[in-house]
């Protein structure tokens, strides 16, 4: 094998914006946590004939591969070897090799090792394997039948596959580079969405590639209009969309205050976003204007927590002092009323959650049910926590808290029954999108 390159991407949690974010009108603050999916991409040569191959494996679940060869027609056809079925890998491949139009003739065949952290799955009885850079979970079963966390797994699987891939196909490729981060962001969001089967927002990919965001979409058409079932006119289609097109979206880089950071608890009785999304979008129809006007005050909560956010972090740079003694105050459980921006960032919630409360009783989607409601008002009385949000879609999944980084939210909560439905995932918001790694921090896991 040639010498290979290595890509890591994070997984994401939409604080403010959930539902609101499908729509462009609407600002979402997305923080990228330190939970990230890996890939180590190596190249075996070319076989000199009509067609080349991918093969991607993900030896943790129990050693997971999907092979495909790629021919050149009209389009660039991806082929499944064993009709075993990935279809986040399958369209990462495709969307790229269309993009890229390797010559089959001369392309060499390559490999992908992916490697996801922990936090993206629930651990059942899986084993840990490390080396001196890095540790694994190993389950006994396929990625299909392993529950998830509901982190992003797939948005950062098909962003790692396109940049590893990429690199390959384009050489030359520097993760630090906007114009390369903009490539990898589109080709990343065609393929997700493809295949999703639907154009969600894509807040998920775009904090895989960029890191912690505030993020407004892209127009859907984009993708929609892409001519899929004409394969002559594709390829060129998948060139002028990447790299000639405005996506007219906003990615603004964002850094949480200062001695603050978001922890998330694994609720892990789940929920589908796509239902939820589907009554959301049903009840908003039937109750127009006034949902307008619901939706308006949540997007107002959701700009006044940004707000307050980055007021927050100039007090932190233009006072140190009072900033220190603020989250002391958070962590002595004093805190009532600790500051304006504080007041200001639960006062926000306060106004979002409320109007997603309204939303759960009329629509019969559970975006905020009343258990994780009660939950969540446990979790504001522990030392620490300045606010929590059941993020992205809402529902079951899990709860996101902002806490002070020393708040020890595990140790206050251990053995206590009002917080037995909630597993502390182990993971922090981290800004970084998408890294060069050493595929050597790969080795000898054991
Ligand atoms: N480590 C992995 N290796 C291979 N495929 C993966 C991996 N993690 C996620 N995937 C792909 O992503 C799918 C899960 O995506 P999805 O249902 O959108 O969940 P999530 O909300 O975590 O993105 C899996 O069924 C699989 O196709
Ligand atoms: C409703 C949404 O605005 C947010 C969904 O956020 P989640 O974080 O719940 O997403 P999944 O990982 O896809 O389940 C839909 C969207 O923005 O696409």
């Amino acid at each position: 094998m040639q010498p290979s390159r290595a890509f890591s991407a994070p997984g994401k949690a939409l604080l403010v914006g959930g539902h609101l974010v499908l729509d462009p009108l609407y600002e979402s603050y997305v923080v990228a946590l330190s939970s990230r999916m890996h890939c180590v991409v190596s190249k075996l040569p070319s076989n000199g004939i009509d067609h080349f191959s991918v093969t991607i494996k993900s030896a943790q679940f129990d050693s997971d591969e999907w092979n495909y060869k790629i021919l050149r027609g009209s389009s660039y056809e991806v082929l499944e070897v064993d009709g075993k079925k990935n279809p986040f890998a399958k369209k990462a491949v495709e969307v790229l090799v269309n993009y890229c139009q390797p010559d089959p003739q001369t392309t060499e065949n390559v490999v992908l090792e992916v490697f996801s952290d922990s936090a993206y799955h629930s651990t059942g009885t899986s084993t840990l394997k490390k080396n001196e850079y890095n540790q694994f979970r190993f389950h006994d079963s396929t990625i299909t039948k392993v529950p998830k966390t509901g982190l992003g797994s797939s948005a950062g699987l098909v962003s790692v596959l396109v940049t590893s891939l990429l690199s390959v196909y384009q050489g030359n490729l520097d993760v630090n580079s906007p114009n390369d981060q903009k490539t990898i962001h589109n080709l990343a969001q065609v393929a997700h969405c493809q295949a999703q089967g639907k154009v969600g927002s894509g807040f998920d990919v775009a904090a895989a590639v960029f890191g912690s965001i505030i993020y407004q979409r892209f127009d859907a058409k984009l993708i929609e209009n892409l001519p899929t079932e004409q394969p002559a006119e594709y390829a060129q289609a998948i060139r002028i969309l990447i790299d000639l097109t405005d996506w007219n979206f906003t990615h603004d880089k964002v850094t949480l205050p200062p001695g603050i950071r978001v922890i998330m608890g694994d609720v892990s009785s789940g929920s589908e976003t796509t239902k939820l999304v589907a009554k959301v979008k049903a009840w908003y129809q039937q109750n127009l204007p006034r949902s307008l006007t619901v939706f308006h005050c949540i997007n107002q909560g959701n700009l006044k927590f940004i707000e307050g956010i980055e007021k927050l972090t100039t007090l932190s740079r233009e006072s140190p002092a009072v900033y220190q003694e603020l989250l002391e105050k958070l962590d002595s459980g004093h805190d009532a009323n600790a500051s304006v921006e504080i007041t200001q960032i639960r006062h926000a919630i306060t106004q979002v959650r409320e109007n997603f409360q309204l939303i759960t009783r009329e629509s019969g989607a559970d975006i905020e049910p009343s258990s994780q409601t009660s939950l969540l008002e446990r979790c504001l009385k522990l030392n620490g926590v300045i606010t929590g949000v059941v993020p992205g879609a809402g529902g079951y999944d899990a709860i996101a808290l902002l806490v002070t980084e020393t708040a020890d939210i595990p140790s206050q909560t251990s053995g206590n029954a009002d917080f037995s439905t909630v597993t502390w995932l182990d993971l922090h918001q981290e800004n970084m999108g998408i890294v060069e790694e050493k595929p050597s921090h790969y080795l000898n896991l054991q």
